[in-house]
């Protein structure tokens, strides 16, 4: 090995997804001497990694025996554009890159609160983390999403810029005049966008682009909606699933209309069932472009679901902020819930709390729930 990596990382976890939360910067790359002593280099940080390095490094840590152990790796980066305050880049437990996770990206807003992140386009220095960009706007966060007492962070990804909210009361109070007593805990509102319809090999002509925003059908009961898909999971079995993308592909299963249609046996149970089996069959799907999310859902009472995932990149976790959108979304779609009334998501690891109204807020999506800090520390790999 002709380098090492020096990391000084944070673990975090939203809902016990959990994730090992660094800034790009904050890994040295230190010459191993032992293998080329003539080198003249020294020290690097990690701003110069490409996404191939990342994603061996993130491979490494997230190991559950061999590295610190992870769902995801959050990477803080400087924003590309002067639209947004940081970049946020992620890594599944695999390697592979994702384009979104809800669930971390309320880690990655607590971690630029704690360490006063500075963003690279704040010129003034207004904007250290924990003063926010209080970037009201004009296509419709600004209405649900934020508030005079906010930090605001605008945050690009590969699903587009995601807008995250924490109420100023979630820092906890001044302790002494000089220094903030941090809470474990801030809750952190996100708008993460518009649903789309997910595009898949078998319906590219009917769904152009990535980019097709995604409305309730007005009479569902004549038309079969595009979201909507009876896939065959093997030879024996097929499953009547709702089709959703929140900038990352979803697909949701209703436990309950299966067991009607004889699609899955008489008592399956959401919470003893073996979702890895259909999980892994479904997420490597020939109809995905690029394997799926993939959501078994039950329905507690009204606009309240029980949800597991199985993680594309990452097998079962203990919830995905993006899936519980997804399935949201579904719910209204097929008219399981009231698009007036927040929906309560329920996974292993803990409640997020969704509202989406199509005719609202330009159809946007929010999500609501905790981001916590486990431990900081610094890993040598
Ligand atoms: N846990 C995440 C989603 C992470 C990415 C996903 N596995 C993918 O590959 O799309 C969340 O909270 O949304």
């Amino acid at each position: 090995m002709i380098h090492s990596n020096e990391i000084t990382f944070t673990k975090m976890q939203g809902a016990g997804n959990d994730f090992i939360v660094f800034k790009k910067e904050d890994i040295k790359v230190i010459p191993n001497k032992q293998f080329s002593p003539d080198s003249s280099e020294g020290v690097r940080s990690g701003a110069s990694l490409t996404i191939e390095d990342l994603s061996v490094i993130s491979k490494k840590l997230a190991h559950r025996k061999l590295g610190i152990g992870c769902d995801q790796l959050i990477i803080v980066a400087d924003s590309p554009n002067a639209d947004t305050d940081y970049e946020m880049l992620i890594f599944n437990s695999d390697g592979s890159q994702a384009s979104m996770c809800g669930n971390g990206i309320r880690c990655f807003s607590k971690y630029i609160i704690d360490n006063s992140v500075k963003s690279i386009h704040d010129k003034d220095n207004k904007n250290n983390g924990s003063s926010g960009s209080g970037g009201s706007s004009d296509d419709g966060e600004s209405s649900s999403n934020e508030s005079e007492n906010a930090i605001v962070h605008r945050v690009h990804t590969l699903a587009g810029t995601i807008i995250c909210s924490t109420d100023k009361s979630q820092i906890g109070s001044k302790n002494n005049g000089d220094s903030y007593y941090r809470e474990d805990t801030m809750l952190v509102k996100v708008n993460m966008g518009n649903p789309y319809l997910l595009r898949t090999n078998d319906n590219t002509l009917l769904v152009p682009n990535d980019r097709t925003i995604l409305v309730p059908t007005p009479n569902p009961s004549t038309d079969k909606p595009i979201y909507l898909e009876r896939v065959q999971v093997d030879e024996r079995r097929a499953i009547d699933v709702v089709l959703v993308s929140m900038g990352n592909p979803h697909c949701v299963i209703f436990l309950q209309d299966n067991i009607e249609k004889g699609q899955l046996p008489e008592g399956t149970d959401i919470d003893t069932m073996d979702i890895s089996e259909i999980g892994q069959k479904l997420a490597k799907h020939k109809m995905f472009v690029d394997s799926c999310n993939i959501e078994f859902v039950s329905s507690t009472k009204a606009n309240h679901f029980k949800a597991r995932v199985w993680e594309r990149g990452a097998g079962e976790t203990l919830a995905c902020g993006t899936g519980a959108c997804a399935v949201a979304v579904a719910t209204v779609l097929v008219g399981k819930s009231l698009p007036e009334q927040q929906i309560s998501i329920n996974m292993p690891g803990g409640e997020l709390l969704i509202d989406w109204n199509a005719n609202e807020n330009f159809g946007k999506v929010f999500k609501t729930g905790p981001a916590t800090s486990v431990f900081s520390s610094v890993i040598k790999i």
